[in-house]
């Protein structure tokens, strides 16, 4: 079992460093963030992800798993140093590097003895090598440091879970010793392990995030083509999908991809190739696509009630995805804003993302305590997450609504069900309930 560092504590480096613990590792979390890492130390995870508290507390108590905001505390003795920082889009959509940078540095400055560095931080192609050239050129002790890359692929909201299952973990290296040692640190987690070199494993990352983008761009035009000529998406998708070519994962049409990965590497792909002069077209008409898609449900909705003024708007979900308490690039970001522009009263619920929600959304939302206080009175109700609340809802619910139309981002509900229940529906690719069936139902 070896000492292990974790520099950065956001989904990745906490899941990281508890995972590396829970296998028997001895790890020490380091973030800069002091009040963060104040919570930790008292066993208290900064971030929603199932399983990852409990499996938190365990490890401190075992004596194996520690957090400090002191660089040099956590490098003592550390045999590995694991880089997992953010690298969040510049305003011209490339990665910014500066606190991956940063870690070089006080890596340099701090090491004692000979040390791996494991980048699992997202890095645009060649990073690593500069990585290795930031600290050869600033370390203070006489001492080796080898940088290899070992891209991480978890999901949020599964991140535990990926961990001990996922398909594969990728290291890239200069050196088989190396590469070697980070197999070796995984072994317990029974993964399969692909070793290749440092370009080609940092370029898996971006390629691997990229393709799945596609796929979702790619199902999201199928279905706006399948609403067009009253085809079902859901059925499309599952048809295409027992072609084990093709795979019947993320063929899930909805209100396109957010999260804190997907917009901002496919964006910074798009750089990566444009900086040896490579026209990446197809990924630039996926994020086009991406762009057109979150503006679906205000279109769908604007159809129907074209002046949303003093309209009262439930919004069902608030995350990027369900599961997680990130808001990171969430659909509901600008879901929430248009309608507040156009005047509608505005009243959310999410399960878990309601905190982080309101420090970053308009002023002017209102929140609820649940899927019925929000839909009370409402004149429609936008699913926006697929939590497994507003998915299992009785659908006797909406009948608190104004009037029960439902726009479903996320194709939550069974359209037969919907129908059966009187609700005007409308999801992403599949027929509507028209509101036809309502006209004699009186409430
Ligand atoms: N969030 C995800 O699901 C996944 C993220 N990634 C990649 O992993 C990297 C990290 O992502 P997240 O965990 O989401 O980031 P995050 O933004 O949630 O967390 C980053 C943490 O690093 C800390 N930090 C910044 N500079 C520091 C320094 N000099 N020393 C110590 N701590 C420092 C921050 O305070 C913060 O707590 C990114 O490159 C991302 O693209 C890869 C796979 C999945
Ligand atoms: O690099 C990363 O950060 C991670 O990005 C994604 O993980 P994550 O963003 O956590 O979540 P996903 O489950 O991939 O969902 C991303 C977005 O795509 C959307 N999506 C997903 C699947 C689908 O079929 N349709 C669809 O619209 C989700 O609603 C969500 O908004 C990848 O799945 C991970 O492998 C990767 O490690």
């Amino acid at each position: 079992m070896r000492t292990i560092a974790v520099v950065g504590t956001g989904y990745v480096g906490l899941v990281t460093g508890v995972s590396l613990s829970e296998i028997g590792h001895t790890v020490t979390c380091i973030d800069i963030d002091e009040e963060k890492v104040k919570r930790m130390q008292q066993g208290e995870s900064p971030i929603y992800e199932p399983g990852l508290s409990d499996m938190m507390s365990k490890n401190i108590e075992k004596k194996r798993l520690f957090f400090t905001t002191v660089h040099e505390e956590g490098f003592k003795n550390a045999e590995v140093i694991y880089i997992a920082v953010g690298t969040p889009e510049r305003e011209d959509g490339s990665a910014n590097l500066a606190f991956v940078e940063q870690v070089a540095k006080d890596i340099a400055a701090n090491v004692t003895q000979d040390t791996i560095v494991v980048t699992k931080s997202t890095v645009p192609v060649g990073t690593n090598d500069r990585i290795q050239s930031i600290i050869n050129e600033n370390l203070a002790k006489n001492v080796k440091v080898e940088v290899a890359s070992n891209p991480e692929f978890l999901k949020e909201g599964s991140a535990i879970y990926d961990s001990f299952n996922g398909d594969r973990i990728v290291v890239g290296s200069n050196s088989e010793e190396a590469a070697n040692i980070i197999e070796e640190i995984n072994k317990p987690f029974g993964v399969p392990v692909f070793k290749t070199g440092i370009k080609s494993a940092e370029m898996i990352k971006y390629a691997s995030n990229a393709f799945l983008a596609t796929k979702i761009s790619f199902i999201n035009e199928i279905s706006n083509i399948c609403e067009r000529l009253d085809a079902n998406v859901e059925d499309v998708a599952n048809g295409m999908g027992m072609d084990k070519r093709i795979g019947d994962k993320f063929l899930n049409a909805g209100i396109g991809y957010g999260g804190s990965c997907f917009p901002k590497d496919t964006k910074a792909l798009i750089q990566i190739a444009g900086n040896v002069k490579y026209d990446f077209e197809l990924l630039k008409g996926v994020v086009k696509v991406n762009q057109k898609q979150q503006g679906l449900l205000i279109e769908k909705l604007k159809e129907r009630l074209p002046d949303l003024k003093g309209k009262r708007i439930a919004v069902l979900g608030l995350a990027f995805k369900p599961n997680t308490d990130d808001m990171r690039e969430a659909a509901s970001l600008v879901v929430t804003e248009e309608l507040i522009n156009a005047g509608a009263d505005v009243v959310a619920y999410d399960p878990i993302a309601m905190e982080n929600a309101k420090k970053i959304l308009n002023d002017e939302l209102q929140y609820a305590n649940g899927v019925e206080e929000a839909v009370n009175g409402s004149d429609a109700a936008l699913v926006l997450t697929e939590w497994d609340e507003v998915k299992n809802v009785e659908l006797d619910v909406f009948d608190r609504m104004a009037y029960p139309l439902v726009i479903d981002g996320r194709n939550c509900f069974s359209i037969e069900e919907m129908k059966e229940n009187r609700i005007e529906y409308h999801s992403v690719g599949r027929p509507s309930v028209s509101s036809d069936s309502r006209q004699a139902i009186t409430r």
